[in-house]
């Protein structure tokens, strides 16, 4: 048996003796819904014009483009040319009716409501209590106000109809997008220019003026593209700016993110879209000076075209000094964008403002707007003067508290005169798991039962019907870092020497160093580690392409914990296993996991029974409020500060049986060196003899 084979199997070995997994390549369609609704209509179409379109042409066709039947209608006065605007108010050609607006959000399970608007904020502002009381029923009554906005039909139109700047464009074509995901399609014109985007009379009524964008939370499932949703508009706007107004470089936006793995992930991504624009992506980091309360001369690269967006110098204003400094020597850092965590900025904003930032980005929002972060966030939201600032909210989950918090910060904020109306998108069923993973929850007795299903997936030879078949890479989640650090170093010696040993597998939690946390995440993008054991920390918002499972090792202490922490695989359209392992100790508070689960297979059209047995959703307990709420701040108690439990052989024991193995391994390669070197110089004897012969 070739365990090195087996073992590799979700990795590509490249010429020399280092692995290296192939980088999955971008799915051909990274939508997550194509409902009946959709693909009636168009067939509708096909067979109007007798012609069916070709399933594997260009995926960046205006695939669902409004029907040509109804072009006539739309088309029926002359041509609109550039010349004639004001004569001619008729909708762009390229812009859907109302009805086929519809069908395309409904055949893509979005779903856009207005939160609060410049009525109800108003009401607010200027009544009575009682009356207050009153416009808070016309707020719930708001809430129920479905909005249709115009979708995206094709990244192209991005440029023709939504003005986006054709640079950015062309790197996001270059990057590979061919195709917007659901949470794109439905977010970018309402971002780019909301005014447009929603029809006319509506606009107006909605207080959505040109030029002011919206409040705007988006809920989307994992992988569902959401990083580009905020980046995109973000980008654009700097450079919309500059060609309107000045060259100057002001810090624009921020882009508060809950750990510094995703901020760096962020800000690369965000680089690579702004190649040759001119626009600035810079990632905080301890000691760093923002140019609060004022802006930032452009100076050195006042076209705007300078080869900055390098990754090198993206970094090079970095001040990595005493962040206790309060010297106005040290060089201030240049960026027309800033990713950030909550603390790193807010440590160094104090009492300070940031006037220019007119767009403050809540990535991963709900966890933002949690205790944990919460003062954080606020303090930044707060620093955050410019009338004009527009709140953009995204996650995967999000829970009515963090909804009603964002619209309460708002109305504190509001002056009576003139509202920014908040907007939300949801992207499917709110909260449950991306349509595209399977989902398997595993009994096991004991926690030495729970090590033994992991070497199955480890070790595929051994097994078992119970433990579904992954590939590697995969991501192990644990509870707390003692149990990561212990749970690495019981599997350390499980991969053979011959496949890389223990390099293969690694453990990245908060107390380990910035460097070493990076040097982490690099090595198991690149395919070097195949199997990760972590915590919490990389839950959310983290995109490893190609993970092909996720192994709950211990149970999620939350429901939105389980979304986000399965949701690292299954990404863009790929297909994802996420396997939780419980114990006795879990049954109590398995419910809300089973349920997202249940819930999850539903929308994703599969037959309820297969991650969760209906024998055991129904006899699942219920637990209080604050049960779960202690379970979300503490986890399950019993594997607090007992990490010892994971282990099943001391290390001293496990090394020498690694020791052991190796000798083997190593007398094993020995022999059959001693053997080819035998059989040469047979060869080479018998070549003697051959010509001697002649
Ligand atoms: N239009 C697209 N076509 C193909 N791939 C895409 C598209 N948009 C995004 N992706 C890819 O999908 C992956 C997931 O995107 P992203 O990280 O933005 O997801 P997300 O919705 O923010 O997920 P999470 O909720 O976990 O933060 C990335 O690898 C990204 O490159």
């Amino acid at each position: 048996m070739d365990v090195l084979k087996i073992l590799s199997r979700g990795a590509k070995k490249s010429s020399g003796q280092h692995f290296e997994f192939k980088p999955a390549p971008k799915v051909q369609n990274p939508q997550l819904y194509h409902d009946k609704g959709l693909k009636r209509k168009r067939n509708e179409e096909e067979e109007q014009f007798g012609q069916r379109p070709d399933e594997n042409e260009d995926p960046s066709l205006d695939f669902f483009a409004p029907r040509q039947s109804k072009e006539p209608k739309s088309t029926a006065q002359p041509t609109v040319t550039p010349e004639s605007p004001k004569e001619n108010p008729r909708p762009e050609p390229s812009l859907l009716d109302d009805e086929d607006v519809r069908q395309v959000l409904r055949s893509h399970r979005l779903k856009f409501t207005l939160l609060s608007n410049h009525e109800d904020q108003r009401a607010k502002v200027t009544k009575s209590k009682k009356k207050r009381k009153e416009s808070s029923k016309v707020k719930v009554k708001a809430a129920k106000k479905n909005l249709f906005p115009q979708p995206l039909v094709s990244f192209t139109q991005l440029r023709t109809s939504w003005k986006l700047s054709p640079r950015l464009e062309e790197n996001l074509s270059s990057q590979g997008y061919r195709i917007p995901t659901e949470v794109q399609l439905g977010c970018l014109p309402l971002l780019i220019q909301p005014e447009k985007a929603v029809p006319i009379p509506a606009a107006a009524e909605l207080g959505i003026e040109p030029g002011d964008g919206i409040h705007f939370l988006a809920v989307a499932p994992t992988g569902s593209g959401k990083t580009l949703s905020f980046l995109i508009p973000a980008i654009n706007d700097v450079l919309r700016r500059r060609a309107e107004t000045t060259k100057d470089r002001v810090l624009e936006a921020i882009v508060v993110v809950p750990t510094r793995e995703l901020a760096e992930q962020i800000a690369n991504e965000g680089r690579k879209l702004t190649k040759n624009t001119g626009v600035k992506i810079v990632m905080m980091r301890k000691g760093m000076r923002i140019p609060a309360d004022g802006q930032v001369k452009n100076d050195d690269d006042g076209d705007g075209s300078s080869s900055e967006n390098d990754d090198s110098s993206a970094t090079s204003d970095l001040d990595e000094g005493d962040e206790n400094d309060e010297s106005n020597e040290k060089p201030v850092t240049k960026a027309d964008i800033l990713i950030t965590t909550p603390l790193l900025l807010g440590n160094f904003l104090r009492s300070r403002t940031l006037p220019s930032v007119r767009s403050l980005i809540l990535d991963e929002g709900d966890v933002l707007l949690e205790q944990r972060f919460l003062e954080q966030t606020l303090q930044i939201w707060s620093a955050c003067v410019n009338p004009s600032l527009r709140i953009r909210c995204f996650s995967a989950t999000m829970g009515a508290h963090i909804e009603e918090l964002i619209s309460d910060q708002l109305s504190k904020r509001n002056s009576d005169d003139h509202t920014i109306p908040l907007i939300r998108l949801v992207v499917g069923l709110k909260d449950t798991a991306v349509p595209s993973i399977s989902h398997k929850l595993v009994y096991c007795a004991t926690e030495q039962g729970k090590l033994f299903a992991l070497r199955q997936v480890l070790h595929p030879q051994s097994s078992s019907a119970s433990v579904p078949k992954m590939n590697l890479p995969i991501l192990v989640f644990t509870q707390t870092i003692e149990r990561a650090t212990a749970l690495h170093s019981e599997l350390k010696f499980d991969f053979p020497v011959e496949a890389g040993g223990p390099s293969r597998i690694a453990a990245l939690h908060s107390s380990l160093s910035d460097s070493a946390r990076s040097d982490i995440v690099r090595r198991f993008r690149s395919g070097e580690i195949w199997a990760l054991v972590t915590t919490d920390i990389l839950m959310r918002g983290l995109d490893f392409r190609g993970v092909s499972g996720v192994i709950n090792y211990d149970v999620p202490t939350s429901a939105a914990a389980y979304v986000h922490r399965v949701g690292r695989t299954g990404r863009a359209g790929e297909q994802g296993i996420a396997c939780t392992f419980y114990t006795n100790d879990d049954v109590s508070y398995l419910k809300s996991i089973a349920n997202v689960i249940s819930q999850s297979e539903k929308q994703a059209g599969k037959a309820g029974d297969e991650g969760v047995p209906k024998w055991l959703l129904d006899s699942l307990p219920n637990i209080s409020k604050e049960e779960k709420k202690k379970l979300k701040q503490r986890g399950i108690e019993s594997r607090r500060g007992n990490a010892t439990k994971i282990t099943t052989k001391s290390a001293w024991e496990r090394r020498k049986e690694n020791n052991r193995r190796e000798a083997i391994v190593s007398s094993k390669k020995r022999k059959l060196q001693e053997h080819d070197d035998h059989l040469q110089e047979e060869d080479s004897g018998n070549d003697e003899w051959d010509g001697i012969d002649d």
